[in-house]
């Protein structure tokens, strides 16, 4: 089976063009202000549009840190979000699922095999490394985790590897962590929040020929 792919913090067209061009599974806005991939609703909606509504089109996920219930609400009453992915705790990330009736992915920062769950209530997982003590952001540092630390686990539910890939790494990161899906941010940037098309084509074509889904 080929690996799933989501590309993360898009914030240009030709950026979301080339994941629909190279066939990413999820596209993925980023809605944590902090973030230089931040875009606000009408921005996000305005790329959404691109894709959503199209045959086949990838997934469109919406990423939170510590969102409230307001903040959510009022990314959804613009943008056609498919799945919320979350920095958050576990229960609050359930909460928000139920309230919201959306796809759930949650953040779980791993350094070592202890970090990895063994249950939870969401239905996707995101492997991810932990950031940095002075990083002013959870996510998008481009650091990576040791992948085989999820050598020997059953996830709970799918899961998608994150932090640090790119087109260089993710083929052993996936060989080395069996991942199904990975996902990538600042690995196939030109410069933080625009995508290099090139970059984001070698990182689809090495991902899907790598592994098993
Ligand atoms: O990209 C960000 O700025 C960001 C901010 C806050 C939380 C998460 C963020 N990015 C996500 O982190 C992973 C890994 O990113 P990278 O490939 O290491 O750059 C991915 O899901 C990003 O979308």
């Amino acid at each position: 089976m080929t690996v799933g792919v989501k590309i993360c913090g898009l914030t240009e067209e030709d950026g979301v063009d080339a994941c629909l061009r190279f066939g990413a599974d999820w596209i993925g806005l980023n809605f944590f202000t902090r973030s230089p991939r931040y875009v606000t609703a009408t921005r996000a909606a305005e790329l959404a549009n691109r894709f959503v509504g199209r045959e086949n089109r990838p997934g469109c996920v919406g990423l939170f840190v510590d969102p409230t219930n307001e903040e959510i609400a009022a990314v959804l009453d613009t943008v056609p979000v498919d799945i919320l992915q979350l920095y958050t705790t576990a229960e609050r990330a359930a909460s928000i699922g139920q309230n919201f009736q959306r796809e759930v992915w949650l953040s779980v920062p791993v350094s070592m095999a202890a970090d990895l769950p063994v249950e939870t209530k969401v239905e996707r997982l995101v492997i991810e490394s932990r950031a940095p003590k002075d990083a002013d952001r959870p996510g998008g540092n481009g650091e990576t985790l040791p992948w085989d630390v999820t050598q020997g686990w059953f996830s709970p539910c799918p899961w998608i590897l994150a932090g640090g890939l790119n087109p260089d790494n993710v083929a052993e990161a996936i060989l080395l962590s069996g991942a199904p899906a990975v996902d990538v941010s600042s690995g196939v940037e030109c410069s933080p929040g625009i995508k290099d098309p090139e970059a984001v084509r070698r990182f689809i074509q090495i991902a899907r020929s790598s592994g098993k889904r």
